[in-house]
């Protein structure tokens, strides 16, 4: 059964107007709670569209670089307002999109304000230094110049957040956007285009494609007109994109998976270990690049961390992320919940033991939905693939040490680093871990997950092109330094 009444279509946004796709072809966005519901139609989109925005900005790029810094900000204010006004609608269509609880998807939307707003204040800050010349009669200073038109590559797990915190650095540093969402949230993703309508953008600085990633991403990475790419997303598409934005000399930076690592060592506040692994592993059912994925334990406080953390794991409710008694919802999508089906069957045969959850949940109305149990594994050794590969869903893998040294060793055993989480009270232990943890982002008791607009943010290894996001960093990549000497 599908609700294919009242379901609205949503168009691309190209040079300031709202159009269908050139192919007359749009794809439902499903809720993955009820899969019988369509949350909206979207364009499917061919390169002549990609082409027809990619024109639309570099014709934009002009004027929107000739504004001032604080005339770019005021519009990011906007922006900001508009959301504000919208929080709810956003919120609940993307819990309706991609199935992280209501309350979660609000905090996203809010954060998204946030960052909007920080971005805006970025735009009355200095861009440049004076450096002394060797010649006293000379003035020597750097200053920043946007590169042009910015790609924006997205994933669906935080479908207002990182398209904001890519977006609003670009355009405050003076670049026009051409945005292509993943197709799981383009509904979410229209709306958020919407109030960038809403605040008076002008015509073509930021353009939204939608469709899917082997046309329109593609299509993005092999555009000549096309100067920067900033893609977050996996690290198979990542490499591509990486691949492709070199061979044609253009600017790009990726953030991709992690695999990320919880140390529990035995001085530790027990609770507010168990309390951040959950919280860490499993909100967001497993799907943020920052999940604690493998909880190394040290061997004198592990059957008690186990046993509260299992009395904890039992009793967290799955289901409809629209009602406020779930604390867990459905996987994204029948893709995601197929690939963390299988790395649960994987961890199984590789001889690991589970010690709780592993199963699709299809008891009356969750059959209709993409859900599946918090899971538990222990006996996982570090060359299995639960250990190794990114499963981005809630499985945790409980690993027994017997000292941080060891711990260490095998955390830092996998080709991913971005986030890592320590628990314990000793200071000497902080400093070894904050010194030789091998991750981007280094928590001390303090969950793996939560990444602060404020602060730089991006991975180690793999997880990364190593270049880094948000705060005041994301000045590097969304600008060129130019270095200038001027004698009279
Ligand atoms: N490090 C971070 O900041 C961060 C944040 C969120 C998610 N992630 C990672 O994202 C992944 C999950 O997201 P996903 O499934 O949407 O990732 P994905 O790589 O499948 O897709 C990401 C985006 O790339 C597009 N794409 C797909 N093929 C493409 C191609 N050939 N060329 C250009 N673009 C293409 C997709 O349509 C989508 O918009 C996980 O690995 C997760 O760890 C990383
Ligand atoms: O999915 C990656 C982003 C993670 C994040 O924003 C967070 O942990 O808060």
């Amino acid at each position: 059964m599908s609700v294919e009444t009242m379901v609205k279509t949503y168009l691309n946004y190209i040079d300031g107007e709202w159009v269908s796709a050139s192919t007359n072809e749009v794809e439902p966005s499903i809720n993955p709670a009820k899969k019988y519901e369509i949350v909206g139609y979207v364009q499917k989109s061919s390169k002549k569209d990609l082409d027809k925005a990619v024109a639309a900005a570099k014709k934009a790029k002009q004027q929107w670089r000739k504004l001032s810094g604080p005339a770019r900000g005021e519009y990011l204010f906007k922006i900001a307002n508009a959301m504000e006004r919208r929080i709810d609608e956003i919120a609940e269509t993307m819990t309706r999109e991609m199935g992280k609880t209501f309350p979660e998807a609000k905090g996203e939307t809010a954060r998204g304000i946030a960052i909007l707003r920080y971005y805006a204040g970025e735009g009355m800050r200095k861009v440049g230094d004076v450096i002394p010349s060797t010649d006293s009669e000379g003035l020597m200073f750097t200053t920043r110049v946007p590169l042009g038109v910015v790609g924006v590559i997205t994933p669906w797990n935080f479908p207002v957040a990182i398209p904001i915190w890519k977006m609003a650095p670009a355009l405050v540093f003076g670049n026009t956007v051409v945005f292509k969402p993943a197709q799981e949230t383009a509904v979410t993703a229209a709306k958020v285009v919407e109030c960038m309508d809403e605040a008076g953008l002008p015509s073509g600085v930021v353009n939204m494609v939608t469709g899917s990633g082997s046309v329109i991403g593609q299509g993005i990475v092999d555009h000549p007109d096309i100067n920067g790419i900033t893609f977050t997303g996996s690290n198979q598409v990542g490499k591509q994109i990486g691949q492709g934005a070199l061979a044609r000399g253009a600017k790009y930076q990726l953030e991709m998976g992690g695999k990320n690592p919880v140390i529990v060592l035995e001085d530790a506040d027990l609770d507010l270990a168990v309390d951040a692994t959950i919280s860490g592993g499993l909100r967001s059912t497993g799907q943020k690049c920052t999940a604690t994925s493998r909880v190394f334990v040290q061997s004198t406080v592990y059957d008690q961390f186990k046993e509260n953390l299992l009395a904890k794991v039992k009793q967290i409710k799955v289901g409809d992320s629209m009602d406020p008694e779930t604390w867990m919802g459905p996987l994204a999508s029948e893709k995601q919940l197929q690939t963390v089906l299988s790395y649960i069957r994987k961890g199984i045969e590789e001889g690991a033991t589970l010690l709780y959850g592993g199963r699709r949940l299809e008891e009356r109305e969750l059959k209709n939905g993409f859900f599946v149990e918090p899971t538990v594994f222990e006996n996982v050794s570090p060359k299995m693939t639960i250990a190794q590969e990114e499963i981005f869903g809630p499985v945790l893998a409980l690993i027994k040490v017997d000292t941080l040294e060891e711990a260490l060793i095998l955390a830092n055993d996998v080709q991913y680093g971005l986030s890592a989480s320590i628990f314990t009270k000793d200071i000497g232990s902080m400093l070894s871990f904050i010194n030789e943890i091998e991750a981007g982002l280094v928590r001390i008791n303090a969950e793996s997950a939560g990444v602060e607009l404020q602060a730089p943010f991006g991975g180690m290894k793999q997880s990364s092109s190593h270049s880094r996001e948000q705060g005041q960093a994301a000045i590097e990549f969304f600008t060129a330094i130019k270095t200038v000497f001027v004698k009279a």
